[in-house]
């Protein structure tokens, strides 16, 4: 803690004052959170910053709300940047009372900063120590910790097209949240037309409905396939990823209009697609100079018995409101729509969200896209909406630690267009490699996962999609209870998932089942191991019987013919024994020390404060 012991700071008596005054102001409106979060004081005076104005009996502020731009001294000053303020102050609350403040610039200079050793950006200690915390399943509270980038980006103006772009855990999704919520507070087109927010898996959605009204916005916040109000829903998948690249191409729109064009009479967007499907003359006949042979042959499928028992997938949906639209039903119009994960939008995805919105903000990572498709340019994407687009890069990394933003790099070809993000975290060190008895490999990634989770990690254990039926029923025969991450169910110490599924999300420890099935050659592949690599704040371990993929071959050590007896060697005395004795541990079980030293020195240095 270099001496600067946070809970004996001079100004805590003042910023308590401050937070007295402002919940007393606030009365019985007062809401659970703080009503105040931060400090800055320049040649416009000293301002208190919080999630909404708090005034007091003559109307003056005593905290201006932070999409404000009385608070914008407070995001856009940083240490290395001081532009003229005297003190940007972080200060946190537990309850009713101030328990820390960090004065990232104190009389005008960087002051609370971390240090800039191994390249580790200079941030706010309150950053690092934001990032410290174990994480709960849900992404953290960053309100006030933004960074200038990332505030820069939240202001754009709202017309056309911003895409927020950057590596994982760089912060796009929080920023796109905040950037709604500032649009939602500053434009009043925006208000009056309200917020759509479209977001692919639960747990993000979730995340979105927490977050946004902490943030005082409200918004219409949904996947893909629900903006389709009709009676269908989703209930099957497209086993062949060819099906959904040609259900998502733009060449449907124009498939589609044919058909409505040569349909008699009433009939429903479902009747519509399913006769479609079944009819591969009239396929033909409408998409002939549109789809190849091959193309039409991937959408044959037998009618179910009616309509409702359709094995509708989410690009089934997307065709039905295209089919909705065509035949004269109304659109739900919004002021602005943020879609998260956008990488993954097909061209009919993006016609869906731009019938309801051309102003929109795409958070994503071209790199992650996981999608049947991937788009080499943002502008394959972008054309769909307003005319005028630009982008936003965010350059810090916030979740994975270097090492493994390193090895995860490797899956990218040529180590990927965007600039290395710059990692706030060192995590626990350089990624656990074990190779294992062919067979065991998912048995030993989970008992390792739940060691480490017994130490209050978060851990989500990742196997390839064709191996999680397998995994899961492991799971219930051998009594290891985990989470359904296929299901959404993040609420477990230990979340299996598959590799597919895993965009988007973020744990303390990824256990890596058998990368090369989830690598398996492909260029998917490779992406869907990069992001399963990057969900880490902290450790990365890798449980693999077959050789390790491309990228990762150097990681490969022959197996150890007979484990090492640990108990039978001499107590160590000095700290080099220790370190040996360190090194003869299993790999599963070195994760485990390291964490529990880990929890160890955290204990020490809370009790200390
Ligand atoms: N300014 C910030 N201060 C503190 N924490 C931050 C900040 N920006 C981002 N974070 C944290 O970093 C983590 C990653 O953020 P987020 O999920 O928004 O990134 P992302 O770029 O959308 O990630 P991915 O695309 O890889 O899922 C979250 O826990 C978030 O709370």
């Amino acid at each position: 803690m270099e001496g600067t012991d946070v809970t004996t700071h001079p100004a805590l008596d003042d910023e308590q004052q401050q937070l007295d005054r402002s919940f007393a102001l606030l009365g019985d409106g007062a809401p659970d959170l703080p009503p105040l979060f931060g400090r800055i004081d320049d040649a416009g005076g000293s301002r208190y910053v919080g999630r909404t104005d708090v005034r007091d009996e003559s109307g003056d502020a005593v905290v201006v709300a932070w999409h404000a731009p009385e608070a914008g001294a407070f995001y856009q000053a940083c240490a290395t940047e001081p532009a003229g303020v005297m003190l940007k102050r972080v200060v946190t609350v537990s309850g009713r009372q101030v328990i820390a403040v960090h004065d990232e610039i104190a009389d005008g200079a960087a002051g609370d900063v971390s240090s800039a050793r191994d390249q580790r950006p200079v941030v706010g200690k309150v950053v690092v120590a934001a990032l410290e915390q174990f994480r709960t399943g849900a992404l953290a509270d960053a309100t006030a910790t933004l960074r200038p980038e990332q505030y820069d980006a939240i202001r754009r103006p709202a017309r056309g097209v911003l895409v927020i772009q950057g590596g994982p855990g760089t912060g796009k999704t929080i920023t796109a949240l905040h950037r709604a919520a500032w649009l939602a507070a500053n434009d009043d087109a925006v208000r009056a037309g309200g917020l759509l927010v479209v977001a692919p898996t639960p747990t993000l959605r979730n995340y979105v409905a927490d977050v946004l009204p902490r943030l005082g916005a409200e918004a219409v916040t949904t996947d893909i396939g629900a903006l389709y109000d009709g009676p269908a829903t989703v209930r099957g998948r497209d086993t062949r990823p060819e099906a959904a690249r040609v259900k998502g191409s733009a060449v449907m729109a124009m498939v589609l209009r044919r058909l409505v064009e040569a349909t008699d009479g009433p009939a429903t967007p479902e009747d519509l697609l399913r006769g479609l499907y079944a009819d591969p003359a009239l396929l033909e006949r409408l998409a002939d100079d549109l789809l190849k042979a091959g193309q039409r042959d991937v959408l044959y499928r037998e009618p179910a018995p009616s309509a409702a028992d359709e094995p509708w997938t989410v690009d089934d949906l997307v065709l039905l409101d295209e089919l909705a639209h065509l035949l004269g039903r109304a659109t739900p119009r919004f002021g602005h729509a943020v879609v998260d994960e956008a990488q993954n939008l097909s061209p009919m995805q993006a016609r869906a969200i731009a019938r309801r919105c051309r102003d929109v903000t795409l958070a994503g990572d071209l790199e992650c896209s996981t999608g049947p498709g991937k788009h080499d340019e943002w502008s394959e994407l972008t054309g769909y909406f307003g005319s005028e687009w630009g982008e936003a890069t965010l350059s810090l990394g916030y979740r994975v630690p270097r090492p493994v933003v390193e090895l995860s790099r490797r899956q990218l070809p040529d180590g990927g267009p965007l600039e290395l993000a710059r990692s706030l975290r060192d995590g626990l060190g350089l990624p656990l490699v074990r190779r294992v008895d062919p067979g065991d490999e998912a048995a030993v990634a989970l008992s390792a996962g739940e060691a480490a989770a017994g130490t209050g990690f978060k851990v989500g254990v990742v196997v390839a999609p064709a191996r999680y039926d397998e995994t899961l029923r492991y799971c219930q025969s051998a009594g290891v209870k985990v989470g359904d991450g296929r299901d959404g169910d993040l609420a477990q110490p230990v979340t299996l998932l598959p590799a597919d599924l895993a965009n988007g999300l973020e744990f303390d420890a990824i256990a890596l089942v058998e990368p090369a099935e989830i690598g398996d050659g492909t260029e998917l592949g490779r992406r869907l191991l990069y992001v399963a690599m990057t969900r880490c704040t902290q450790s990365l371990a890798i449980f693999h019987s077959a050789p390790l993929p491309a990228g990762m071959e150097h990681l490969e050590r022959p197996a150890s013919p007979q484990e090492p007896e640990v108990e039978h060697r001499p107590r160590p005395a000095r700290s080099e024994d220790l370190y040996d004795l360190f090194k003869l541990l299993r790999d599963d079980d070195r994760m485990l020390v390291e964490v529990l030293i880990r929890r160890l020195l955290r204990d020490s240095l809370e009790r200390e404060d």
